[in-house]
């Protein structure tokens, strides 16, 4: 399926979603904890259910109340079924993989036709230095894991993935003889162990940081059942503070925020370098944009996501925008830096493509085009909004929003879009 877009212009109230990234922790957390925990204001999305979905398999009886879900688990694992299907989601498919290895029977992890592309063997190395069996299809999913894992100590490297060390610290506490972690080389997406940690203190367990994004000690202790609620996502926020500075400074977008870490919080600073004024009073933000953006230099080795809410704003610079340290995003749904550049090139962007990055160059030649997101909901996004600035376009799988945001095009429209879906 396709959707059209034509020139739009927008003006009124958003509410930002909330946020995926801490609703997956939360679940994950709750199911680890014994009695039961209460997550209010969660994101409902294809992602999220695949990790409700998995804790359903653990046997944690999950039961929604309202816009909330209720969390009730026992202390051991109780399988209903040795098949976990994470469909599109990373977050899933790593931290349900470490959580298997607490189970003595052989649990498969698979996924969708993206999934089955996401790089997993740093971890299945991880878990079986600990003691598990594993297999993959060639360090891709599907992959299968037998425990049970005791613990000890392990080393990992950081360079692919920050998902994998969530996973390991999230199940450490499990573990008879806790963990030890090891981070070999450079860590990317460093505040999503900053979140991991967060959350993990919120229900009720300590983690020691020996050296920061290096080494941490975990030991055995147990999960305290409690009730969360889940602040808005910096990620999907991004997208929408693109839309405004592209299509139009009168939208007023309602967040709120929390005063847990957040990789994407980058954006805010992004933008103010870029020349985009913003204000945050009682938790609606506005932004006032200049004609023409300021380029710079980002390096989104902490923020992977932000990239296509960031590089579709080269349709309005006055100077180049250059996105480094990022290479890690080749591995998301689709390889984002790859599509970004073959696409945003399709519109009149001079695009330089390198091996962790891109450099984007406005034109005065921009036109309409057809763009093809691949099925990744945060390209079909970036796209979308591109399209309503450049005019006359197409963006294909308009149903791949449904894993983070799954009313962005119903929320576009009435904010003054001209989305038509074919
Ligand atoms: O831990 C998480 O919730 C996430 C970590 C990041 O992945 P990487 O650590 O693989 O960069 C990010 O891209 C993803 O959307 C969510
Ligand atoms: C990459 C993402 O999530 P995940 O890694 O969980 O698939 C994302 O939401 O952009």
């Amino acid at each position: 399926m396709n959707c059209r877009v034509e020139k739009s212009e927008i003006s009124g109230k958003i509410a930002c979603p909330s946020n995926k990234s801490y609703t997956h922790r939360a679940i994950f957390l709750a199911s680890l904890a014994i009695d039961k925990s209460i997550i209010k204001n969660i994101l409902r999305s294809g992602d999220t259910n695949a990790t409700i979905n998995a804790c359903k398999n653990f046997g944690v009886e999950i039961k929604d109340v309202g816009d909330d879900i209720t969390v009730t688990s026992a202390s051991v694992l109780k399988l209903h079924s040795n098949t976990i299907d994470a469909a599109n989601s990373g977050t899933t498919i790593r931290i349900a993989t470490a959580i298997s290895a607490l189970a003595n029977d052989k649990i498969v992890l698979t996924g969708d036709s993206s999934l089955k592309k996401r790089p997993m063997q740093p971890l299945l190395d991880a878990l079986e230095s600990l003691g598990a069996k594993c297999s993959s299809s060639n360090g891709n999913p599907p992959i299968s894991v037998s425990g049970t894992i005791k613990g000890g100590e392990v080393k990992i490297p950081g360079n692919i993935s920050s998902q994998f060390i969530s996973a390991l610290m999230i199940t450490a506490p499990k573990l008879e003889n806790g963990l030890i972690l090891n981070i070999q080389g450079k860590l990317v997406s460093k505040p999503y162990i900053d979140a991991t940690i967060t959350m993990m203190k919120k229900f009720g367990v300590e983690v020691e940081t020996k050296t920061p994004y290096k080494k941490y000690i975990i030991p055995k202790q147990n999960y305290k059942s409690t009730t969360f609620v889940i602040p808005s996502d910096f990620s999907s926020l991004a997208l929408l503070l693109s839309a405004a500075v592209l299509l139009g400074e009168n939208l007023t977008i309602q967040i709120s925020t929390g005063s847990m870490p957040q990789a994407d919080e980058a954006i805010i600073d992004i933008l103010e370098i870029m020349g985009v004024v913003i204000t945050l009073d009682k938790n609606v933000i506005k932004i006032k944009s200049p004609e023409k953006l300021d380029g710079g230099k980002f390096d989104l080795s902490n923020s992977p996501d932000l990239i296509p809410a960031i590089a579709i704003l080269a349709l309005k610079t006055s100077k180049p925008i250059e996105i480094f340290n990022v290479e890690h995003a080749r591995y998301k749904e689709t390889d984002r830096i790859a599509v970004i550049a073959r696409e945003l090139a399709k519109l009149g962007i001079k695009v330089k493509e390198k091996k962790d990055g891109l450099v984007l160059n406005n034109s005065d030649n921009l036109t309409g085009a057809d763009l093809n997101s691949e099925n990744d909901h945060r390209l079909f996004m970036a796209f979308c909004i591109a399209g309503m600035y450049v005019g006359n376009c197409t963006i294909s799988d308009p149903e791949s929003v449904k894993i983070s945001y799954p009313n962005f095009i119903s929320e576009m429209k009435r904010i003054g879009c001209k989305i038509f879906l074919d």
